[in-house]
């Protein structure tokens, strides 16, 4: 394939970035590794590294992984191809395109992309601003620095590689060495870039951010100079942040506003006795706008203690799931619920696992949020368990033509094809929604 070079984009630590045209007419990003002559000494095991980290990120096919299409290894110097982007993130915020009143689904967008990294046991290591980018869906990850480093010449290549700014979103623990590098080292940069919306104070480049706004005590735990003090995954940093820019309305009747106090007060305070009266309150016949307003509190670790009660953990999870279904939140909310469904479906039941495959389903498409989606999909994939099978089939027929546009809108929106899903779920796809 010969590509025409519209214009040059950039220029990074390997190599430079253009836009460019394919054969087909197809425009799209093309980078090639280009080190600066000073360092031939290590042109080498960069040249390796630059195609091994472009394989590692064609691999992982997430709509918040910027995507790879082509790679040119044996080239000389080698390229490879991606998507073009509209915009960077690092633009957005000097022109102002993204500030402190838009923030939060670029963060959403990233959290989605870097919890995915971190299911495949890799970690960016070099999180900023200049490498995420805008495309038309939303933000998307690129730019990884994935191999161990702990060789002869490679450390001094990485900190040439990174540029100035790069200090300013990275852990303390990986300046000197990359090999110190984990999940927290990139729970750091998340930090640091959300204390670029939030913060009302200075932050010291490496160093535990100190910071007096309500967002202070979380961008402390995503920045502790100790890792092992950092939220333990993106999942709990979500649920912080979620908790901190969710706004619930005043509950209304004297039961709901009991009830909430009983959520609002530390997790561990949480027992038997409140999950008792939160399960009471539900079954109550309470009015929705109420329920909507409990349901929005009930957080992870709310989770796991109802758990532990099995006679009140059912009744409460499912009326959790139709919440979700009905979808009364704002769409930024979707990820953190996405959790706490999955996390009630560890009851493992099959009518506990089909109603959370649905709830999924439903606020995946109606918010049209891909990452509540996969998950919904990733359900209906693998092997089913024949009673789970039925029990799904049993929802999809009550459900009818409401399954099967919501099915149709989740296999164009995430770009999947019905036939890579589970056989037997597939015959009851077509026997029911090609009528
Ligand atoms: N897929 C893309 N579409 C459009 N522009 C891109 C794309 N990838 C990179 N760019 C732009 O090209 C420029 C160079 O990017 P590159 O990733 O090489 O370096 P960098 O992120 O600036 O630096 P570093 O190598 O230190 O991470 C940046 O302005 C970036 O926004």
């Amino acid at each position: 394939m010969k590509y025409d070079k519209i214009e040059k984009l950039g220029q990074g630590g390997f190599g430079n970035v253009y836009h460019v045209k394919d054969e087909n007419g197809a425009e799209m990003a093309l980078k090639t590794f280009d080190l600066h002559p000073s360092m031939v000494s290590i042109t080498e095991i960069a040249k390796k590294r630059f195609i091994k980290e472009a394989i590692y990120q064609q691999q992982i096919g997430h709509p918040n992984i910027v995507e790879i299409y082509s790679i040119y290894q044996n080239e000389e110097p080698p390229f490879f191809t991606m998507e073009l982007a509209e915009s960077s993130m690092l633009k957005d915020m000097n022109d102002g395109t993204l500030d402190s009143s838009n923030y939060l689904k670029c963060i959403y967008d990233i959290m989605a992309g870097l919890e995915e990294m971190h299911k495949l046991g890799m970690y960016h290591r070099d999180l900023k601003p200049g490498n995420v980018l805008r495309f038309s869906y939303g933000y998307a990850i690129s730019d990884f620095g994935l191999i161990s480093l702990n060789k002869t010449g490679i450390t001094t290549l990485t900190k040439t590689g990174m540029s100035k700014t790069s200090d300013l979103y990275t852990a303390p623990e990986i300046t000197q060495d990359l090999k110190f590098a984990s999940i927290q080292s990139d729970i750091f940069s998340l930090g640091c870039i959300l204390h670029d919306f939030v913060g009302n104070s200075q932050r010291i480049p490496c160093n535990e951010i100190s910071d007096s706004s309500k967002f202070g005590n979380l961008l402390q735990s995503a920045t502790r100079m100790d890792p092992s003090r950092r939220f333990s995954s993106v999942a709990s940093f979500r649920e912080a942040l979620n908790s901190i820019t969710s706004t619930i309305e005043d509950a209304k009747t004297e039961v709901a506003e009991i009830v909430l106090e009983t959520l609002n007060k530390p997790s561990t305070d949480f027992d038997e006795n409140d999950v008792s009266k939160l399960s009471d309150f539900l079954s109550s016949g309470v009015v929705e706008d109420e329920k909507d307003i409990i349901m929005s509190s009930i957080k992870l670790n709310h989770i796991k203690e109802i758990l532990k009660y099995p006679h009140l953990s059912t009744y409460i999870a499912k009326s959790y799931f139709n919440f979700v279904r009905n979808g009364n939140f704002p769409w930024d909310f979707c990820d953190t619920l996405k959790n706490r469904v999955t996390e009630f479906m560890e009851i493992g039941t099959v009518d506990i696992l089909s109603e959370g495959i649905f709830a999924l389903l439903y606020m995946g498409t109606k918010h049209n949020r891909w990452y509540v989606q996969r998950a919904a999909a990733s359900y209906l994939k693998n092997d089913i368990d024949s009673t789970l099978l039925k029990r799904i089939e049993m929802e999809i027929i009550v459900d009818g033509s409401k399954f099967c546009s919501a099915f149709k809108h989740l296999l164009y929106s995430i770009d999947e094809k019905s036939k890579n899903f589970n056989s037997d779920f597939q015959e009851i796809y077509k026997k029911v929604c090609s009528k």
